[in-house]
């Protein structure tokens, strides 16, 4: 990777951000496509594994808002079934209320590092309340308390009422370890279309994408 330039050394940020260099190395192989996208999936994910590279399993989740917005933040993947891909979360939180009134989502993986990115989008569903729970129960003790407070996004004038409300919580799990937040939630996106793009350094960037109709799996190459 090119040396990164310093902002001081621009005029102003244009300069600066266009001067930013982009990835030239060659990356893996393109995309050798499996009958469901699942698969390819998760052998680009073991690559990134078996690779080091940081939470590879982190991924940016897009949602509409009740008055259309879009709106975006990064997750971890919770897993990947034949219904498709899951993540979860509180149904108070923007991202939860989004989901409660448009259940749409798209989630994008990108692994710098092997040039690669998946991008897929379709309806949402929560999974049942076996589901959810397993989901819960599986974080840790403060992982639970913290997810549980029904805040999360809200604004904190005070950090001690953070402080508070997490011990609150800590003190009803001390007191009943198997509760389960009722507001908890894992949900799937079940994709219409998963696109795998692989990037080539002389920008014949491979791009893969399966589109779901009621026959199965359909796959068809992009232009880059
Ligand atoms: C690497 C990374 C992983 C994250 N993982 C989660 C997660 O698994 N669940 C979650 O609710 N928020 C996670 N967050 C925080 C979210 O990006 C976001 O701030 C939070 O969910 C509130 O989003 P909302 O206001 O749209 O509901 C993560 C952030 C980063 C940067």
């Amino acid at each position: 990777m090119a040396e990164i330039p310093h902002l001081e050394q621009f005029p102003d940020v244009r300069a600066w951000v266009r001067a930013i260099p982009v990835s030239t190395t060659a990356p893996p192989p393109g995309p050798e496509a499996t009958p469901r996208p699942q698969d390819l999936f998760l052998r680009w994910l073991t690559d990134a594994v078996d690779a080091g590279l940081g939470e590879p399993h982190a991924a940016t989740l897009s949602t509409v808002d009740e008055d259309g917005w879009p709106d975006a933040r990064v997750l971890l993947l919770k897993d990947v079934t034949a219904e498709g891909w899951w993540f979860s979360g509180d149904d108070r939180s923007p991202k939860g209320r989004h989901l409660g009134t448009t259940p749409a989502a798209a989630l994008t993986f990108y692994w710098r590092e092997h040039g690669r990115q998946v991008r897929l989008r379709g309806a949402v569903h929560s999974g049942d309340r076996e589901v959810c729970a397993r989901d819960f129960v599986e974080r840790s003790t403060l992982a639970r308390a913290v997810a549980s407070t029904g805040r999360q996004s809200a604004v904190l004038d005070d950090p001690g009422d953070y402080d508070r409300l997490v011990q609150d919580r800590l003190d009803t799990l001390e007191a009943d370890p198997g509760w389960v937040s009722p507001h908890w939630t894992a949900w799937c996106v079940e994709p219409v279309t998963v696109e795998f793009w692989q990037a080539d350094p002389g920008r014949r960037h491979r791009r893969l994408r399966y589109r779901r109709d009621d026959s199965g799996w359909t796959r068809e190459q992009l232009f880059p």
